[in-house]
């Protein structure tokens, strides 16, 4: 068996099908450069309502891509004065969950593999982006890289991902009641509609 053809056992699920498609942006998806905003208040990556959360700021990019900052707080560590590995791979779902944003689908991730290839110092600015890079059914493959020192600097963390769509349904039902009610009982439409990621 050639490595160009890998048995279906060793296929990667992080590599789309021969027949995947090319991802689409939404003719409504927000203008390049514009901020996304958080999409849910309490949402440990976004959102404003964690004062631990990452606080991270995405924009719309150019196609079916994001870019996000997020800087590393003290409550952010693991080592002393570095980046928690888990926290970081936080700021690369999150930068990632935001592209479903452009495309108009609700979708989450599936799977999530990150590469750390230089450690993150408490301080840090991390600039990441992110962008979708095919579609199979409801699957959604993207990758993602964060830059320390720069939007041009070196890649310190890097994922891959695949998200898979889901329906309002699979917050509702899984989600805990409490929240579940708060978000539904907002009543700001859009606030109500973000909470999911589902586009009013
Ligand atoms: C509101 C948005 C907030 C964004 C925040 C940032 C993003 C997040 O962190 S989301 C939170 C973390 N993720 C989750 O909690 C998801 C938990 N998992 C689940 O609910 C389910 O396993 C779910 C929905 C992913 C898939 O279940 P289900 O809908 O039954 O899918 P299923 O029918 O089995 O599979 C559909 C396709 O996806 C593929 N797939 C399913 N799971 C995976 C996976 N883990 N990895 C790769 N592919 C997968 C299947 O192979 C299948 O592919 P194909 O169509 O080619 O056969």
């Amino acid at each position: 068996m050639s490595a160009a053809n890998p048995p279906a056992s060793q296929k990667s699920p992080l590599v789309p099908p021969p027949d995947a498609t090319d991802p689409v942006r939404h003719p409504e998806a927000p203008a390049p450069g514009e901020p996304l905003g958080a999409h849910y208040d309490m949402c440990f990556g976004c959102g404003g309502g964690q004062p631990h959360g990452l606080h991270l700021a995405a924009r719309a990019g150019e196609g079916v891509s994001v870019t996000a900052e997020f800087t590393v707080r003290t409550a952010h560590q693991g080592a002393p004065g570095l980046a928690h590995g888990g926290v970081l791979t936080s700021a690369l779902d999150e930068t990632l969950g935001s592209l479903s944003w452009l495309m108009h689908v609700i979708a989450v991730t599936g799977r999530l593999e990150t590469d750390f290839l230089q450690p993150v110092p408490v301080d840090t600015l991390l600039h990441l982006e992110a962008r979708a890079t095919a579609v199979h059914g409801r699957k959604i493959y993207a990758t993602a890289t964060g830059r320390i020192g720069g939007p041009d600097g070196p890649v310190a963390v890097r994922a891959d991902a695949v998200f898979i769509e889901v329906k309002v349904e699979h917050f509702i039902e899984n989600g805990r009641q409490e929240e579940i009610r708060a978000a539904m009982d907002d009543p700001d439409q859009v606030r109500r509609a973000r909470a999911f990621e589902v586009n009013p």
